[in-house]
């Protein structure tokens, strides 16, 4: 028996962090949402009380510290599942840049093998247990658009915003997010992009306003260590994105495009410099 998930990338429409919490993480108020750029999961059963990892990537860990093989471990400890699995990841969302790729593949991994072994778990524990294996793995469970608060794991559904393109370019930079949160002054943020303004963006379907309201606090400690992002945003605004942000933690950038012939132009150009260049459309 198969069972085949996607599993999407998101990108921070707006992340503010409000401070730093006695147990070390941030307390954030980010909307997020889903864009058609997605890893492929396979998720074959085992007789055997297994777990096995493999992926055509050459550089994501294939043992327990993969994020899909923490998912199928925490389901089969919690449910006592005694048949093992066998999870092929068909990588396609860079890794370490800001998209969620591995919390995405474990939000999967926790819906496939859901099914797979017919347990029955709502969506809120598989949200429940996806917190426990990171702040944005809840999201990825059920995706579409959301406000994220507490450390990321608490939701708030909202409408999706207006359909339009997203560019994503990605410098070959490695960024830690715990690094990038460590490096945070949370007392010292200049400017705290709005959550309420931006949610009225998306409420009245305004894609200017959506764009006007486009803010993340972590540019600022990523943009620092990697001024190369800070020319990137630059670059493809120059190139007409009518809106331009860095992802979460980093490194991607995104610019969002109302006009598809405006598309081709912004993902040459960048292309010109970077490698790793997607134009893909928002998961609606
Ligand atoms: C920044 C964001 C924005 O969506 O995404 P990425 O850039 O990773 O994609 C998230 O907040 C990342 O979520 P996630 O990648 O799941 O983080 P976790 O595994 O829970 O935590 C990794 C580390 O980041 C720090 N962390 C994370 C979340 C948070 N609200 N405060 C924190 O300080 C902690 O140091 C933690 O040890
Ligand atoms: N299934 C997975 N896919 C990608 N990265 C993974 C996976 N499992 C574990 N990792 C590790 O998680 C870290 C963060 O990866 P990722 O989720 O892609 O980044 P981000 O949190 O910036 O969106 C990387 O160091 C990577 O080695």
């Amino acid at each position: 028996m198969k069972i085949y998930e996607k599993a999407p990338a998101k990108i921070n429409l707006m992340l503010d962090v409000l401070h730093k919490r006695p147990d070390g993480y941030h307390e954030v108020e980010m909307i997020m949402t889903m864009v058609d750029l997605a890893d492929r999961l396979e998720m074959s059963a085992l007789p055997r009380d297994t777990i096995i990892i493999s992926s055509q990537a050459g550089y994501i860990p294939l043992d327990e510290k993969n994020l899909a093989f923490q998912a199928a471990r925490l389901i089969k400890d919690r449910y006592h599942v005694r048949s093992g699995v066998h999870i092929h990841l068909d990588k396609k969302i860079p890794v370490a840049a800001g998209l969620a790729g591995g919390s995405s593949d474990a939000a999967a991994t926790l819906r496939g093998l859901n099914r797979l072994w017919e347990l029955g778990i709502s969506d809120g524990e598989l949200k429940e247990l996806g917190a426990e294996l990171g702040s944005d793995v809840p999201f990825c469970v059920t995706g579409g658009t959301a406000l994220a608060i507490g450390r990321g794991e608490k939701l708030i559904p909202l409408a999706n915003p207006p359909q339009c393109w997203v560019v994503l370019a990605k410098l070959p930079i490695n960024v830690s997010t715990a690094e990038v949160y460590g490096k945070l002054r949370s007392d010292r943020i200049a400017h705290h992009p709005s959550a309420i303004r931006m949610q009225e963006a998306i409420e009245k379907g305004d894609f200017a306003m959506v764009c006007g309201e486009l803010g993340n606090v972590l540019e600022e400690v990523t943009l620092h260590m990697h001024p190369e992002v800070a020319h990137l945003k630059d670059t493809m605004l120059r190139l007409g994105a009518d809106g331009v942000l860095m992802s979460g933690s980093g490194p991607t950038v995104f610019g969002l495009v109302s006009r598809e012939s405006k598309v081709s132009r912004i993902y040459n150009g960048l292309r010109g410099f970077c490698k790793e260049v997607y134009a893909v459309r928002l998961l609606t």
